[in-house]
């Protein structure tokens, strides 16, 4: 079975007293939708960032299904995954469609059949009208859901989303959580990182509640749920194991 592999992943950036990750494993079969959880500052974003390619590990590895971290497999890696960042990673002065048009483009995807997805990814998430609206001028919702267009235009195996329901209007959060559900029934992996617990738990198959760089517990929500006797739902489960202290 292809599996989405996190090895004893260490981190320390440049400048910084304090290391970000401490040893992080975890690991899921492909098809999975996985939340990663844990407190601001645990670690969730520069593991992403790690199993992405984004950032350098300072020791440990990654493992995305069954191929190997060479150069000689960089691109089938990056064809592999797609990366919807926390930040609004679109041009804000082009047209959604000039943006969507820019990043297929990226995949080596062009003329029609680019289109032709574009147009149904837009329709899809609501957009089709705001086709040829600049970016910059789109609502918080409407720029959520054009980021996650931008990244899954070459139908990647695995979906990485940093917080991508964080902030936005009901409505778009319903689209987006029913996308990611529909994404993953079609047999692709997501991997989504989220502080709303309420929502990750029920979304997710399997959580991974990491804490100060480190992994602290993996489950599917409702094994763990019944695992602690005291817990009604994922929010006291996640107390449990991280502290009530508030983290700034
Ligand atoms: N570029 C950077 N340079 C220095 N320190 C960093 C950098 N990025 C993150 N950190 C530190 O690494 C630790 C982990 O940060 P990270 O953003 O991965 O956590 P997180 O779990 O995603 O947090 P949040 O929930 O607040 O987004 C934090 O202490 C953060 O301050």
């Amino acid at each position: 079975m292809n599996s989405i592999v996190v090895k004893d992943l260490h981190k320390t950036y440049a400048g910084a007293l304090v290391p970000s990750l401490q040893g992080l494993s975890f690991a899921f079969e492909e098809g999975r939708m996985v939340g990663l959880l844990g407190p601001n500052g645990a670690g969730k974003t520069t593991t992403i960032s790690i199993l992405c390619g984004l950032v350098k590990a300072g020791s440990g590895h990654v493992q995305i299904f069954d191929l190997p971290q060479d150069a000689a497999h960089r691109e089938a890696i990056k064809r592999a995954i797609g990366v919807v960042p926390q930040q609004i990673a679109l041009f804000p002065q082009l047209t959604a469609l000039e943006n969507l048009r820019y990043f297929g483009n990226l995949y080596g995807f062009k003329g029609k059949p680019l289109l032709q997805k574009i147009h149904h990814y837009l329709e899809l998430f609501g957009l089709e009208k705001a086709a040829s609206k600049e970016v910059g001028r789109f609502s918080g919702g409407m720029k959520r859901r054009a980021n996650i267009i931008a990244a899954i235009l070459h139908s990647p195996r695995l979906l990485v989303l940093d917080e991508p329901t964080a902030g936005v209007d009901v409505q778009s959060r319903s689209m987006i959580l029913q996308f990611l559900r529909d994404y993953n029934r079609q047999g692709n992996s997501v991997l989504y990182t989220s502080h709303l617990l309420e929502e990750a738990q029920q979304l997710c198959e399997d959580v991974v509640i990491i804490d100060e760089g480190k992994m602290v517990v993996q489950g599917s929500p409702a094994a763990l749920i019944q695992q602690h006797p005291h817990s009604r739902n994922l929010e006291d489960v996640f107390l449990h194991y991280t502290g009530h202290a508030v983290r700034d």
